[in-house]
């Protein structure tokens, strides 16, 4: 299959789609894919680490109030249409996926108006504006929320789940040993992150906390986000990190790293749920208050509802509450035991194949 793929500005829109072309490639190995992103997006960092060829070109939001920068973003996603023609005509796809942001706005446009079969995936139980957009437009439209599907027009949906949680649950095992961290194997890790970017007041709460943290039987590693790692440097100038404790920008190849967590504290964006349902990893679940319709906090409730997860809403965070919530779960192996199992029931394991079925059914539409 010649595929081209378009999702950018957080993982949570390109590892998804990474996890599609891993699977589509292991099941149809002579797949061809190209990925079109952004210029600032994440993806220019992980797709080329994938080893995934990327074209990018420059995009930009819509401001909510009128604006002269409005004309500029209308100006960019037309110019991206004409580029993303282009690319379409060079690459010729059978096939082109969008699993959200701006870039795929153009890119799944620009195919649907040159009649190539075209997809889109939504993580989310609350559909994106990307995504809404091109409802009109596409083939098919694969959902991993039900909630998604009242949505769109729906003639074209079909449950899938997210891809990513078939790439997780898939890696069995792994070499992965805690002490490329300088942390221990046989001592349970807490894992942190806001979100594939970091989140500032997620950040400000981990430093408060990190004298507490010293002291704990079990160990932490703290990701802050690549673009927010100087900060939390500068804000950490005073503060002594024990021996288990550690702060890095990043945590790569997450796959192979979250089945060996105790338990995970971050965002509820969509991908990282979909990661935790299909491993059984227990959660405390910060929600972002800055995203559409709050969807984060449905995010969470659907696994705090099933006791797969617990959550502190951001105006309730603060070093207390999380240490708070931290030593519950660390401190006691039979509810992670019972929480895990409850994440577990409800992951969706074969999302990527059921996925690969419509692009399938898409292409099949054409001919
Ligand atoms: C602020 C914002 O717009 N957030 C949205 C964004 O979140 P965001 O991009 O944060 O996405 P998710 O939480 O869904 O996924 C984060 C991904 O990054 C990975 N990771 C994270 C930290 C790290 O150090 N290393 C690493 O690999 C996680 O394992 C996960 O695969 O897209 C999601 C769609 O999927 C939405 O639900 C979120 O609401």
């Amino acid at each position: 299959m010649r595929l081209l793929v378009s999702g950018g500005g957080t993982g949570g829109h390109i590892y998804p789609a990474l996890a599609l072309i891993e699977r589509l490639k292991q099941v149809e190995p002579d797949t061809e894919v190209l990925y079109v992103g952004t210029t600032r997006g994440l993806e220019n960092k992980i797709v080329p680490d994938a080893g995934i060829k990327l074209e990018t070109m420059q995009m930009q939001g819509f401001k909510r109030s009128l604006s002269l920068d409005n004309f500029k973003t209308v100006y960019l996603f037309l110019k991206s249409v004409h580029h993303a023609k282009k690319i379409i005509r060079d690459f010729k796809p059978d096939v082109v996926l969008g699993t959200g942001g701006y870039v795929s706005g153009a890119v799944l446009y620009a195919a649907a108006k040159h009649h190539v079969p075209t997809v889109i995936h939504e993580q989310n139980s609350v559909v994106g504006v990307t995504n809404k957009f091109l409802s009109r437009y596409v083939d098919q439209i694969a959902i991993a929320f039900e909630a998604a599907r009242s949505q769109f027009p729906a003639a074209k949906v079909t449950m899938v789940g997210n891809p990513r949680a078939q790439q997780v649950a898939a890696q069995t095992h792994s070499d992965f040993s805690w002490t490329e961290y300088g942390l221990k194997d046989e001592v349970p890790t807490l894992m942190i992150f806001g979100g594939s970017q970091g989140a500032p007041k997620i950040n400000q709460t981990v430093v408060d906390a990190i004298p507490e943290f010293n002291k704990r039987d079990y160990q932490v590693l703290f990701a802050t986000g690549q673009k927010r790692y100087e900060h939390v440097k500068e804000q950490l100038k005073d503060v002594k990190l024990g021996a288990n404790v550690k702060v890095v920008p990043y945590i790569k190849d997450m796959p192979a790293k979250m089945p060996k967590v105790a338990a995970l504290v971050s965002r509820a964006g969509a991908t990282t749920i979909a990661e935790v349902t299909a491993l059984g990893v227990p959660t405390i679940l910060i929600p972002s208050p800055y995203v559409t319709a709050n969807h984060q906090v449905k995010n969470a409730q659907a696994l705090v509802r099933k006791n797969a997860g617990l959550m502190i809403t951001e105006d309730r965070l603060d070093a207390r509450s999380l240490l708070v919530q931290a030593d519950k779960i660390m401190q006691n192996a039979d509810l992670r035991a019972e929480m895990a199992a409850a994440a577990k029931k409800l992951g969706k394991p074969d999302a990527a194949d059921h996925l690969i079925k419509v692009l399938h059914a898409a292409i099949d539409e054409h001919q």
